[in-house]
């Protein structure tokens, strides 16, 4: 048997791998609702900054956080590579969602 073979498992391997599934659901589910809260905080701060004409990004705020989030990963035995790709990723978002306040705001 191979690594890629499908055929039916072990019982015990089965419900060790459903049990393992339930957690990750959990976790992804848990990881969603903090996004949404996340990005709840963020459009506000999105209206925030164009009522006040401050402009969409905060590098230095960004690079704040990323030495941070950096930090808490490496003790969490998280890769702290990883964990900054991901701020980066969220924040590009966010930033696209402040320009489109902005953008509106103007009209
Ligand atoms: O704190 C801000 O000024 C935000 O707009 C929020 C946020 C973030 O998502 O954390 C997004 C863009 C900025 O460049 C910095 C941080």
């Amino acid at each position: 048997m191979t690594t890629r073979d499908t055929s039916p498992t072990d019982p015990a391997v089965q419900a060790e791998l459903a049990r393992l599934r339930d957690s990750i659901d959990n976790i992804d589910a848990a990881v969603v609702h903090m996004l949404a809260e996340r990005f709840k905080c963020t459009q506000q701060v999105g209206h925030l900054k164009a009522a006040h004409q401050l402009p969409p990004a905060d590098p230095a705020r960004e690079a704040h956080q990323i030495a941070r989030l950096r930090a808490l990963a490496e003790n969490a035995k998280l890769d702290p590579a990883f964990a900054e790709k991901l701020l980066n990723f969220i924040i590009s978002e966010v930033i696209r969602h402040h320009e489109q306040i902005a953008g509106a705001a103007e009209h």
